[in-house]
């Protein structure tokens, strides 16, 4: 079975603030190359969805499409473009993706149909309450943080897009969408080191991060 890596890269870093977010450097590697080059040896192709008029930077072995609007329609462009059996969806803002991980996704991906990296949550979780202040406790047994990467029989995830998309509905990841199909999704554990670059916080921790990890990728 042919496996793809698909990355969506084709957001605009809002959060961060240093422009197309993919493309921002930690240790002299942009937030894509690192995701393309620890994908490589799990997969037969890398595609990645860039934003509108960009493209590739050099060190990164893949095939460019354009993205969309949000990250839902990136991927569905991504699908698109492969033929692949199996694919493996990754952000390219979690550049520290640990190789057992992935090949650990992969795996239940084709036993299961669908899989993701994930953690169970350890932090005491609270909904807000109107004014920002203590609303109610959210017991946090059972509960699991999401990362990426998540692989899928890319038929499931063609038509579970297919129905998102006729129904208007919009998710914040892939696997949520082969949920609400009624598809089985296993959860595999994912690792701390896979955060995503989302906020100067996290960029600072990936800066912090990166020299360790180029030293000994895991
Ligand atoms: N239209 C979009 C939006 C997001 N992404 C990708 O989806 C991943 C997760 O998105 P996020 O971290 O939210 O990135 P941005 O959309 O760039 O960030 P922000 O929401 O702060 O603008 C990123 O690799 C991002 O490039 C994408 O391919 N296409
Ligand atoms: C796909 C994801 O990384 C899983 O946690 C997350 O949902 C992406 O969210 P974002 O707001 O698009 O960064």
């Amino acid at each position: 079975m042919r496996v793809a890596a698909l990355i969506p890269a084709a957001g605009s870093g809002t959060r961060l603030g240093l422009g197309p977010k993919a493309f921002v450097e930690v240790a002299g590697r942009s937030l894509l190359g690192r995701s393309a080059a620890a994908l490589v040896p799990h997969v037969d192709e890398v595609l990645v969805a860039l934003p509108a008029g960009l493209t590739l930077p050099r060190d990164v072995p893949a095939r460019a499409v354009t993205g969309g609007d949000t990250r839902q329609a990136s991927v569905l462009a991504l699908l698109r473009a492969t033929d692949a059996e199996v694919v493996l969806v990754h952000d390219a803002a979690r550049p520290f993706l640990p190789g057992a991980v992935a090949g650990a996704v992969i795996a239940a991906a084709r036993e299961v149909g669908a899989a993701t990296a994930a953690l169970p949550v350890a932090d005491t979780l609270v909904r807000a309450g109107p004014g920002g202040d203590w609303g109610n406790l959210i017991p946090r047994e059972g509960l699991w943080a999401v990362q990426t990467p998540q692989g899928f029989r890319r038929d499931l995830l063609l038509a579970a897009h297919g129905a998102a998309l006729a129904d208007g509905f919009a998710a914040t990841d892939d696997a949520g969408l082969i949920a609400r199909t009624g598809g089985a999704v296993r959860l595999v554990p994912g690792d701390a080191r896979l955060f995503k670059v989302t906020t100067p916080g996290d960029l600072a921790l990936a800066q912090a991060l990166a020299p360790v990890w180029d030293a000994a990728p895991v």
